[in-house]
């Protein structure tokens, strides 16, 4: 929340603050001689020294925890190598173990995909540091206006308290791809995307193979190219089993490739009915590619560690019409969904 009232008196304005959201209020004022409202201490000492518990606001009812001993320990993620025999990563068994993983689950973990891995672990270091920035600094950029082209979001407590998407104080950054327009918080942004919105023309021309379809069939039905992405900071919580870092939801969109701090997990997938971690692979650099719309997904936090997410979306273009492909479609197949644009 960023307010412009310098005349207002400091204590003035905390009452003011405290009156509208019902919280105590810790403020900063920005180099504009704005009034920027801070984020919420994390933890609250229990009795005034440790162990630290998570701050009451964060604390879930219990039938919306995450029960972590219920976590499938056995069920495993696909892990798609993207660097078949022919070596040119279009051979008929990569089209067919892709179609295999897309229509059993959804999602899948790919190596040797081909975005260079210095560029990845720079992009990770740019978030992490991002988010360690003073709470001051980057507060500056939160906004409810959703028409930013850079926004960050934090834990909706405030507002929808429990229900929000971000229960625990996860805290979120949304960029708009093309906004180049903050080059100084993620620098080498647009450069990842496009080594990402090239890999999942890949992955789009091998789906589309897999269902008998031309090469671009599905892209060409998108659209041009990977628009949004979303960088995702999850603190250490002291209590794993009381809250959640991202609730339960689906991608608005068709495709999700998603990155995540080497070593740390936190990201769980509904599969066949059961919550199923997906580890991160330490040495092989993978990334996970999910169906948006279909793969309901969360993330849980860590008792020791932050962990580090980057989400690269794909989504139809404003002016695309989605629905059914006319070529899959027959008497035995009706379609399932009805045509429609997507603004
Ligand atoms: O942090 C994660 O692993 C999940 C992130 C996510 O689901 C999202 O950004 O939509
Ligand atoms: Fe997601």
């Amino acid at each position: 929340m960023e307010i412009s009232c310098p005349k207002l008196a400091m204590s003035e304005l905390a009452l003011k603050l405290h009156s509208t959201t019902c919280q105590p209020c810790i403020f900063h004022v920005n180099r504009n001689h704005h009034i920027v409202l801070m984020e919420q201490t994390l933890f609250q000492p229990a009795n005034g020294k440790v162990p630290l518990s998570p701050s009451p606001d964060f604390i879930l009812p219990k039938d919306k925890r995450p029960l972590l001993s219920q976590v499938s320990k056995l069920a495993t993620i696909p892990i798609i190598n993207m660097e078949d025999e022919d070596g040119h990563g279009l051979s008929s068994s990569l089209v067919k173990k892709i179609s295999q993983a897309s229509e059993e689950c959804g999602f899948f973990q790919i190596i040797n995909h081909g975005v260079p891995k210095e560029l990845s672990e720079s992009m990770m270091s740019a978030i992490t540091e991002f988010f360690n920035l003073p709470p001051e600094e980057r507060a500056e950029l939160f906004t409810e206006d959703m028409t930013k082209p850079v926004r960050l979001l934090k834990a909706n407590w405030r507002k929808r308290p429990l229900r929000g998407v971000r229960p625990f104080l996860t805290l979120g950054i949304l960029l708009m791809i093309s906004a180049i327009c903050y080059p100084e918080i993620l620098p080498n942004i647009a450069e990842y995307a496009k080594e990402i919105g090239v890999l999942m023309k890949r992955l789009l021309s091998l789906i589309s193979q897999g269902l008998g379809l031309d090469k671009d069939c599905i892209q060409k039905r998108l659209g041009e190219s990977p628009r949004l992405s979303q960088a995702n900071y999850y603190p250490p919580c002291p209590d794993p089993e009381l809250t959640l870092g991202l609730a339960v939801h689906t991608d608005l969109n068709a495709l999700t490739i998603l990155r995540q701090s080497r070593g740390v997990t936190g990201l769980q997938v509904v599969k066949d009915g059961q919550w199923v971690s997906v580890d991160s692979i330490p040495i092989l650099s993978s990334i996970l590619m999910m169906e948006g719309t279909r793969v309901h997904h969360r993330a849980v936090t860590n008792k020791d560690l932050h962990r580090v997410s980057l989400a690269i979306f794909y989504g139809p273009n404003k002016d695309s019409i989605i629905g059914p492909i006319e070529d899959l479609i027959d008497e035995e197949h009706p379609p399932a969904y009805r045509i429609c644009r997507v603004s």
